[in-house]
Formats: C-alpha cells, structure tokens, sequence
C-alpha cells in the first residue's frame, strides 16, 4: 500500500452555495477556474495522487493551478470540499480527521513547511524555541534531551547551533527556511510537504537549502511532497511529478519523462518558459 493515496480531491472557495456544475464548468478544456454559473472559484477537483515511502513527488503549476490548495489539504490545514485520502498512519478518510486527530498527525506524522516564513515559525521566539515547539507539542518533556535534539536538528539541517537562542527574526532568510525544515523533521514524519521551499532566497542560497534537504531525504528516506511553480526545484527534488493547471492534474509521471517528453503542450511551454 502507498504511504498517501489521495482520490477526487476538491477544494471550493466561495461565498455562495455551489451550484452543482462548477466542476463540469471549469478546469483546463474551460480554461478557467471560476464558475460561470455561480462564481465559485474551484480551488482544485477531482485530484487522484499517491505518494510511496521514501518518495518525493513533485507538483508543478502557474500561480493559480491549485497547488497549495492541495497541499494544505493533504497537510490538514485545509478542509476539503470532498476528496477520499488513505494515510498509512490513519484508519479512514484523513480528509475527515477531527481536530484533535489532526494536531496529533501534523505532530508526528506530518510535517509542513509553508511558502510564507511567518506561517511556519513564530519570528519573535528563538529558533531553538520553534524547533523545541514541535518536540513540546510531540510529548517531549526533559529539557537537556530538548536541547540536544535540538542542537542535533540545527547541525543536520546546517544552522549555525550558536545562533540558537537568538530570536529567529535575526536569522537570514535561508536559515529561517532551514529552521522551518529542521521543524518539520524533528519527528521524524512519514511525509514532509514542501511549499514553494525556496521562494524569496537569493539563487545561491536556493541552491544549498535544495542541497541540504535532498540529503536529508536520502539519509532518512522520508518521502516527500514538494510544490512549486519552479520546474528546477522539482525537477532536482521529485522522482515523480504531476503538472496543475486551472485546478486539475493534467500530466503525471516520472519526472525525467515529464520534463523531456511532455505530453502535454501546456508542459512543455512551463518547460519552455524555464529553458
Ligand atoms: N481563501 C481563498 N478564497 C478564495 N479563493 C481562493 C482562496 N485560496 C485560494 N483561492 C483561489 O483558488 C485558486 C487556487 O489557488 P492556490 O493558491 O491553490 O494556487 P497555487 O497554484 O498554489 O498558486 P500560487 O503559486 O500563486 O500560490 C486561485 O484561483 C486562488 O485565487
């Protein structure tokens, strides 16, 4: 069995009752996300996905395409409008776990690094403190153990362990991102999901965050969900790629066959468009 295996995936957005046609109404052969009918804006529908252990799946897609929709759905911050996801560590629908369910698993069995800094970590605690929040919230309670897993996480995850117990706004952009990652694998989780990983560095701090999390999968072969708008990142990250556009899968697979012989012509012009 996959470690994630997702199906019809749906997500809504609106403030009126849907209408019942936005699905049929929208996606890439309408080219537009938005309901004609009812101006529900169908963030994504009818997303099939599975992820293996061990493996990092990539999701690509203009802005717009449904990406993090998806994404926080599967890492439950997000409800879903429908949608059925099995989850090895979960008996049922994971789209349905209930709140307390859904602390616990983003507690130790999901970890999520969001786009936006702000969203991930709170900037007035020190980094050490952030990453010791998710060995709190895990049951964590010795604080010597605390400070050496924590030590532990900032050497694997390259931040500079005197910077500690500084407070993380101190921090550059690239070690919050990289105090986001140690966060999220301080678990131990059975999937990481990755969200726009490198938006906001500099080219060159991209590259060795990118570096330093691919070594990170390998040595602990967590499988991952990355998305990005960014082919580069997903094409040196995920071994299997599904492409978005207007809230739908239009292209999946091994994501050499995928960049090299799209079979989409929508991928090969986000493929162009990087070349
Ligand atoms: N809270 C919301 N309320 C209304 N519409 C939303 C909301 N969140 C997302 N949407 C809409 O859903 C669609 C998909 O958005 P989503 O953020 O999932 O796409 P994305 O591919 O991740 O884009 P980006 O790369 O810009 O983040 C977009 O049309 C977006 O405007």
């Amino acid at each position: 069995m996959s470690l994630l295996d997702a199906e019809n995936v749906t997500r809504f957005y609106g403030e009126f009752e849907p209408c019942g046609d936005c699905v049929d109404l929208t996606g890439p052969t309408h080219g537009r996300n938005q309901c004609p009918d009812c101006g529900t804006v169908v963030g994504c529908a009818d997303v099939d996905l599975d992820v293996e252990r061990g493996e990092v799946l990539g999701i690509v897609g203009e802005s717009g395409s449904g990406k993090s929709s998806l994404a926080e759905m599967l890492a439950l911050d997000l409800a879903a409008t429908a949608g059925n996801v099995e989850f090895a560590s979960y008996d049922g629908n994971l789209l349905d776990a209930n709140y307390e369910e859904r602390v616990d698993l983003r507690n130790t069995n999901v970890g999520m690094v969001h786009q936006h800094v702000r969203d991930g970590l709170n900037l007035e605690f020190t980094g050490g403190g952030n990453v010791a929040e998710s060995l709190l919230a895990a049951g964590w309670r010795n604080f010597d153990e605390i400070r050496a897993r924590v030590r532990d996480l900032f050497e694997e995850t390259e931040v500079p362990v005197d910077r500690m117990d500084d407070p993380t706004d101190t921090y550059s952009g690239g070690m919050q991102r990289r105090v986001q990652i140690a966060k999220a694998i301080a678990n131990d989780p059975e999937l990481v999901i990755l969200d726009e990983p490198t938006t906001g560095l500099d080219v060159s701090v991209q590259a060795r965050v990118l570096d330093m999390f691919r070594r990170i999968q390998r040595e602990q072969d967590v499988a991952t969900i990355v998305v990005s708008h960014d082919l580069g990142v997903v094409r040196l990250l995920a071994d299997r790629t599904v492409v978005m556009r207007h809230g739908r899968v239009i292209e999946s697979g091994l994501t050499d066959r995928v960049m090299e012989d799209p079979q989409r012509e929508y991928t090969q012009t986000l493929i162009n468009s990087v070349i």
